[in-house]
């Protein structure tokens, strides 16, 4: 079975899901997730800077991440394994402004989503998972920065019940002392 490229719109502007082409045989299977030419002639212009993957543990939480300057575009795919995605929209002009969006990204499915600059991500780990990264941007260590994950006034649903509950989440020191909304607001005021 061959699927095309499909590019679907998303509340949060400049956030898109996509279904990248993919072909299946006896083999097993075949994926593209990033064409340049196909991506233009879809409307989205997306460079490629650096690639990189993750691999995680069930119930790992990455989040909720972004760079404060020359932020990085990102196409998110799990390559293997199924993460609970998250996409918090920080760009203060923007109608959907502090509003979170989650996806789940399936190795089987293939999907993915291209994440704006400007916007926050991250993810819960539903099963052992690789995750890949596909930056428009590259990395600066000294711009690496996010909000905590389970800050009151971003209020993201995490599903915890599906790894075992609060007690089984596995996180980064770095990722336990990153700063509140409120705060980023009153240094940043939004992007
Ligand atoms: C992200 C990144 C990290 N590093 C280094 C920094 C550190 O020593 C080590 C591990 O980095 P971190 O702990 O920041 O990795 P991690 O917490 O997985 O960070 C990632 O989280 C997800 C949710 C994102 O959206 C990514 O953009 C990125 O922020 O790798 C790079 O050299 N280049 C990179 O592009």
């Amino acid at each position: 079975m061959i699927q095309k490229f499909e590019f679907h719109e998303t509340e949060i502007a400049g956030l898109i899901e996509v279904t990248p082409f993919n072909a299946d045989d006896i083999r097993g299977c075949f994926t593209k997730d990033y064409s340049k030419e196909v991506f233009e002639a879809n409307g989205i212009h997306h460079d490629l800077a650096e690639v990189f993957y993750t691999t995680s543990h069930k119930g790992v939480i990455r989040a909720l991440h972004f760079q404060r300057v020359k932020q990085q575009p990102k196409l998110v795919r799990c390559i293997w394994g199924h993460v609970w995605d998250v996409v918090v929209d920080l760009r203060k002009d923007s109608p959907t402004f502090q509003k979170w969006l989650a996806f789940d990204l399936i190795g089987d499915k293939h999907n993915e989503i291209l994440v704006p600059a400007g916007c926050a991500h991250g993810y819960l780990v539903l099963e052992d998972s690789i995750v890949s990264y596909k930056c428009g941007e590259k990395f600066y260590g000294e711009y690496d920065d996010g909000i905590l994950w389970n800050d009151p006034d971003i209020g993201v649903a995490w599903p915890l019940e599906q790894v075992g509950g609060p007690e089984k989440v596995i996180l980064a020191d770095k990722d336990q002392n990153l700063q509140t909304f409120a705060q980023f607001m009153d240094s940043y005021g939004g992007f």
